[in-house]
């Protein structure tokens, strides 16, 4: 299958908003919105082509900034690369192609019919690049303050998890822990169990086996209608086929590394993470073994951030 590499930019006028092109007839995916670019050219940087593209397209004059994310994606007729930087200007952006210009505030992006390789780029504008799995609790106070300090420290999305925990023990830490979480207006899923979740209204991360069980599409069907979000862990291509399928918001892909919690698999390193991505059109967080500092190159894979216990746990970031 041939390869292509797209580079897009992320152009934001004064007030934030950000520009989206839509496809012109007679070519593929016409009609839907894209971040302006095209494709690499042989012997070309991906810098200069994406300054040639802009101002082909556009008539303005960019400079390339930090890059956003990488996404290999799978389409019916190519695999595509599509690297998306941040980008300055000088001009006014015009549809020189004839295409419809549109600038769209940040919150709007997901409104708009996209390619498949752009929903894990509209997440990675939007989303937290950092989801904390909460490891199981020996006391429940200092777990609590230790939850505490991850939300100061600017965690912004949060799986609450105790494999084995008495259940009443644990639905009251529950209850607790989602006070604090939305004190700090941090968004929480609850590890496995749809009727908790539902009760302290809060979203639900499914684990893997729970993807493939009958009737589960019922069972979160109540939490998707009430706009709650749902996560999956997956590791492997069936996962995340079916954790698209089930319409889950995000998925969890793993483990990247060996890790302590499951010391005898071995990780699937990120060339492998990449190629299961480009499957799915899923925001994919990464996890096993990592931190924070890892998010850069997390991105680079197509990743939307990391995932991980003790990595986001303790302020020093020790890998799980
Ligand atoms: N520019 C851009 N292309 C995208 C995005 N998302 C996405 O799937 N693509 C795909 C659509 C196309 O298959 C490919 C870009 O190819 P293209 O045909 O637009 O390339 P180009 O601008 O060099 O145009 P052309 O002269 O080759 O027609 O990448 C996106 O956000 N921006
Ligand atoms: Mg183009």
């Amino acid at each position: 299958m041939k390869q292509v590499h797209v580079v897009a930019g992320v152009i934001r006028d004064a007030r934030g908003r950000v520009l989206l092109a839509r496809r012109t007839e007679g070519r593929d995916l016409a009609g839907l919105w894209e971040f302006p670019g095209g494709k690499v050219e042989p012997g070309e940087s991906a810098e200069a082509a994406l300054v040639r593209e802009l101002r082909e397209e556009l008539g303005i004059e960019a400079r390339v900034d930090a890059a956003l994310i990488r996404v290999p994606q799978r389409y019916p007729d190519k695999r595509l690369l599509l690297d998306v930087r941040h980008i300055r200007f000088t001009g006014t952006p015009k549809g020189l192609d004839g295409q419809a210009l549109a600038w769209a505030p940040p919150h709007t992006l997901a409104g708009y019919p996209m390619p498949p390789a752009d929903r894990p780029v509209v997440a990675a504008l939007l989303k937290p690049d950092r989801y904390l799995v909460t490891p199981a609790p020996e006391d429940d106070q200092a777990w609590l303050a230790a939850l505490a300090r991850a939300l100061a420290r600017g965690v912004r999305c949060v799986q609450l998890r105790a494999p084995g925990l008495d259940a009443r023990r644990w639905s009251r830490l529950v209850a607790q822990a989602v006070a604090l979480c939305r004190e700090a207006g941090v968004e929480t899923l609850l590890n496995g169990d749809a009727a908790l979740a539902g009760r302290v209204g809060i979203g639900l991360h499914l684990r893997s086996a729970q993807l493939h069980q009958a009737g589960i599409g019922e069972a979160i069907a109540p939490l998707k209608a009430a706009g709650r979000s749902i996560g999956a862990s997956c590791h492997d291509v069936q996962d995340l086929l079916q954790a698209e399928r089930l319409g889950c918001d995000f998925a969890v892909l793993g483990p990247l590394l060996q890790t302590r919690t499951h010391p005898g698999a071995a990780g699937i390193g990120w060339d492998a993470f990449a190629a299961m991505r480009e499957r799915v059109s899923l925001p994919v967080h990464a996890i096993g073994g990592l931190v924070s500092d890892d998010i850069g190159i997390a991105r680079a894979h197509g990743a939307q951030g990391i995932a991980a216990i003790r990595g986001l746990w303790d302020a020093g970031g020790a890998a799980e």
